[in-house]
């Protein structure tokens, strides 16, 4: 069985056009995908496609006009929030920015601990502050980093920060957003190759998300190409890449010297 199955996700934004005429943004417009247990599907687009929005509708931070999401065979976006409190833990978010995600005024041992305090209410200090550092250790930070400020650390560190802060609830599933897009391209392999990693030793699933289809490429087995909120491609990472059937996919294609 499929880990996560979108069907059909629609949303769509009301604005007000000219002389206050109402309208919609077709953000998302019948969009459908699965993702099978530790598998990576990527998601590329240009900025505007919709790919955020998609992200954003399945950790329930916005509400969709319409579809499902079907995870482990229950459909999370019918669900009331009580409902999907358990699953909040399993399904965690890397994002774009690990500057504007971190709090700046915690201690790393405080932001890593968190999360530990909301889902694993049994755990005292002493073992939030072990799992921590072993978190650290793991993401490639020394562990006298807990007592430090976000401030202190690297662009590429601080996205490690916002690795262990998602893992360190033990989720199954990530979704990544642009997680080195932010980053210097010299350390956006390491940081790439550390998500691999990961995924091996944690048996995670990704949904990886990224403008850049070399980036998406490396890490997915299946890609799907959104473009003005719909699926205009949808294959294995190799078809994708190798055997574009769209225009719009020949087009990222070709914006990437090393592949166009
Ligand atoms: N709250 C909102 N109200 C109205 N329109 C919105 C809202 N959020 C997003 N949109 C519109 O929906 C479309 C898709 O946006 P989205 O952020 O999902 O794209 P994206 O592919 O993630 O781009 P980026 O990489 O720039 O974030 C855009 O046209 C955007 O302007």
């Amino acid at each position: 069985m499929s880990l996560l199955r979108v069907e059909n996700l629609q949303v769509h934004f009301p604005i007000r056009s000219g002389l206050g005429k109402r309208d919609v943004v077709k953000a998302v417009d019948g969009v459908s995908f699965e993702i099978q247990p530790g598998k990576t599907l990527g998601l590329v687009g240009e900025s505007g496609s919709g790919k955020s929005t998609v992200s954003r509708a399945l950790l329930k931070l916005i509400l969709p006009t319409g579809g499902k999401a079907l995870y482990q065979g229950q459909d999370i976006l019918a669900m009331s929030e009580a409902a999907f409190r358990p699953l909040r833990k399993e399904m965690q978010m890397v994002f774009q920015d690990p500057i504007g995600s971190l709090n700046p005024r915690m201690t790393i041992e405080s932001i890593l601990g968190e999360p530990q305090e909301i889902h694993f209410k049994d755990r005292g200090r002493a073992q939030r502050r072990a799992a921590s550092a072993a978190l650290l250790k793991r993401v490639g930070l020394p562990e006298d980093s807990l007592a430090r400020y976000p401030h202190e650390f690297s662009g590429g560190q601080r996205q490690r920060i916002g690795i262990a802060r998602a893992l360190a609830v033990q989720p199954t599933f990530l979704i990544c957003d642009e997680p080195v897009s932010a980053l210097d391209v010299s350390v956006q392999a390491s940081i790439l190759n550390l998500l691999k990693d990961l995924q091996t030793e944690f048996a995670l699933t990704y949904l990886f998300i990224a403008h850049d289809l070399a980036v998406v490429r490396h890490m997915s087995d299946d890609i799907i190409v959104m473009n003005r909120g719909i699926i205009v491609e949808h294959g294995s990472a190799d078809d994708v890449c190798e055997r574009p059937q769209h225009d719009y996919t020949r087009k990222l294609l070709a914006s990437i010297p090393e592949l166009g």
